[in-house]
């Protein structure tokens, strides 16, 4: 479980989010929403330890990480997949993988990890010596959450992982996060602002508006008329 508790954290004199409380568990795949602007990168990026809270507590399975710097983090089992997919261009799909393991805790046998890998991102396998670079947007975004997945966290923060990808791809990453979540028992937080989407994957749901959890609960239960008046521009 990860636990964020009163988190008020943002850019030197600005306050981006205000007293964020949230229970995020291992096992599920937990939607976080909002509007544009609302401060859910800013969020991803606490979690992740590239910004300190300003106050508050961030636990991880039941220890205090409020100051463990990123890497600790990331060894610890937090495996974050930026917006924008930001993959190393120039090295090959296999070199981008083999970077993702040096997330591992120790040292590990690469093979198995990376056949693994392969078998959830067939296409992967396929362009495995092609460059980063060369692949469509799609294929990029495949390559970000297998990167992370070969850290093999235990929890991922995908942040807008369907963003200007074309439909066809939308459901592919679905598929992905599903089987992630189910096959891999890795608990998911997936940043979206649409909230179809978000609930056709997750199972639970916490929104942010004004800097703060106005709104949570689980997708079975939700009502998206008022989830809705959260997200409207
Ligand atoms: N490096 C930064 N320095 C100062 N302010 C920033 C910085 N990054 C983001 N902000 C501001 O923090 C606020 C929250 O931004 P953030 O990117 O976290 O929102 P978001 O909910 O992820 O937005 P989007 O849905 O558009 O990605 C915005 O007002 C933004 O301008």
């Amino acid at each position: 479980m990860l636990c964020l508790r009163n988190v008020t954290a943002g850019y030197d004199e600005s306050v981006v989010l205000g007293q964020v409380r949230m229970d995020i568990p291992l096992s599920r795949v937990t939607a976080v929403l909002g509007r544009n602007g609302v401060g859910k990168t800013t969020l991803m990026k606490t979690i992740i330890g590239l910004i300190r809270p300003m106050s508050g507590v961030i636990e991880w399975e039941g220890e205090d990480i409020t100051r463990w710097p990123p890497e600790r983090r990331a060894r610890a089992g937090i495996g974050y997949v930026p917006q924008g997919r930001e993959i190393f261009s120039a090295l090959t799909v296999e070199e981008n993988l083999l970077l993702g393991l040096e997330a591992q805790a120790e040292n590990v046998r690469p093979q198995p990890i990376l056949e693994e890998i392969y078998a959830l991102f067939p296409v992967l396998k396929e362009m495995r010596q092609r460059k980063g670079g060369d692949l469509s947007g799609g294929q990029q975004q495949q390559l970000a959450i297998a990167r992370a997945l070969a850290g093999e966290p235990k929890l991922l923060l995908l942040d807008e992982p369907m963003e200007g990808i074309q439909p066809s791809i939308v459901e592919l990453i679905h598929d992905v996060i599903m089987k992630i979540a189910e096959e891999k028992q890795v608990g998911i937080v997936l940043v979206e602002h649409n909230v179809e989407l978000a609930f056709s994957c997750a199972d639970h749901f916490y929104i942010l508006d004004g800097g703060t959890v106005v709104a949570k609960g689980d997708v079975d239960e939700a009502d998206l008329t008022y989830i809705q008046s959260f997200l409207a521009v």
